[in-house]
């Protein structure tokens, strides 16, 4: 399998939770990030490494078998999507990461240091009211109360997961601490600026800022029919006035990036008057004064409907290493391409792991600047130059 491209490993995950729509759905530890996770632990040990696990179900490829005391470059991204969403979001460069890694360790370099390619868990928050949660395990080694989080059918985060670590130990090896001396990822840009500019690579110098709420309004359920208009408290209603006020203050806030993605009605019945709405607010600024004004102005508002005010992702702009982002660069000449720097407005687990060790991103266009969506596509071509960068910039790290 030495001659793999990034291309065919990708196309080997076209059936895994494939949707009626024609994308993907792959939240963490449900059936299809199982059977993903199976089908990465194979493509590791055709590439000839070895795949390791932690308590979390972030999966590992190394060269040895033995897990790396010293300190090693780590390189990879996130196996889980969205609800219908594409497939190249995360698996690109978690896939590309463990390539990379068997081209540079079969070469006939001789390595500085370790590499470790990493498939983290989650980082999309879509089954669970939590972000994140593979990059913020891997570097505090702490559940953090995930385990007690429910999805919407009640299941929680430990059961499921105790169960999908459970299922792929027999393949894998156990991991343990990890000393990370940098981190690097490749993604898609997930927007249209590269394919605007004709660019080959974006490398990453900021990503912005999120924070996420979950707010709840509570009124009386009753009965669609016998309940007079006057007589009524329907959290409905209440609902649809925050959120109205919601979306004309904060489009007073230049260049914030807000969205209301998820609305959820209880108990949603056509005759029955809602007692209970919960719905999401996702706000992004690369500025974090301007994101605290922003939640200043949701928390007023919030108040002043008695509505309830969850915190579910707060996580900071980050700027990526600057070394990182020149090694980047010249990668990019070393194999003929051009290259451009550029700031991401969706999160990743690069801003994670950016707070504690020297971070870069790369990033390839994506075709209309769509994702999220089952439209979400990265040519051939592209997807490979990702690829051969990603390469080139670990040869010259551990030369
Ligand atoms: N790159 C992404 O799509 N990451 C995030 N989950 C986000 O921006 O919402
Ligand atoms: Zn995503
Ligand atoms: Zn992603």
């Amino acid at each position: 399998m030495q001659d793999k491209k990034i291309t065919d490993l990708l196309e080997s995950f076209q059936a895994i939770g494939r949707t009626k729509n024609q994308g993907y759905t792959r939240t963490v530890y449900d059936q299809a990030w199982c059977q993903a996770q199976k089908q990465c632990v194979n493509i590791i040990k055709e590439l000839g490494l070895v795949p390791w696990v932690d308590e979390i179900g972030n999966l590992y490829a190394t060269a040895d078998l033995t897990w790396p005391k010293e300190p090693v470059i780590l390189v990879g991204s996130h196996l889980d999507t969205v609800v219908d969403g594409g497939l190249y979001d995360g698996l690109y460069g978690a896939l590309a990461a463990v390539l990379s890694v068997s081209q540079v360790t079969k070469s006939e370099q001789r390595l500085r240091q370790p590499l470790v390619a990493v498939i983290f868990s989650e980082e999309e928050g879509s089954r669970f009211d939590a972000t994140f949660t593979g990059s913020q395990y891997l570097l505090e080694r702490d559940l953090k109360g995930f385990d007690a989080l429910d999805d919407v059918q009640g299941q929680t985060f430990g059961q499921v997961r105790q169960a999908a670590v459970a299922a792929l130990s027999p393949f894998v090896q156990t991991a343990s601490c990890l000393k990370i001396t940098q981190y690097l990822e490749l993604h898609i840009e997930q927007g249209p600026i590269l394919e605007n500019t004709g660019i080959n690579i974006g490398i990453v110098t900021t990503i912005v800022g999120q924070e996420r709420f979950l707010i709840q309004l509570v009124g009386q359920a009753n009965h669609a029919g016998t309940t007079p208009m006057d007589c009524r408290d329907d959290a409905c209603q209440q609902a649809v006035s925050l959120l109205a006020d919601l979306y004309r203050e904060l489009a007073q806030i230049p260049d914030l990036r807000y969205t209301i993605g998820k609305v959820q009605l209880e108990p949603n019945v056509a005759n029955v008057i809602p007692g209970l709405v919960t719905f999401s607010l996702d706000l992004r600024h690369q500025d974090q004064s301007v994101l605290s004004e922003a939640v200043g102005v949701v928390a007023k508002l919030v108040d002043q409907y008695r509505a309830k005010l969850e915190r579910t992702t707060a996580v900071m702009p980050t700027q990526m290493d600057m070394g990182l982002q020149g090694e980047i660069a010249e990668a990019c000449q070393s194999v003929g391409l051009t290259h451009q720097f550029l700031s991401s407005g969706a999160g990743h687990d690069a801003q994670v792991m950016g707070e504690q060790v020297p971070t870069a991103m790369i990033f390839v266009p994506s075709v209309g600047g769509v994702s999220h969506v089952p439209d979400e596509k990265t040519t051939p071509a592209d997807l490979e130059n990702g690829q051969r960068v990603l390469t080139a910039v670990l040869a010259k790290l551990v030369g």
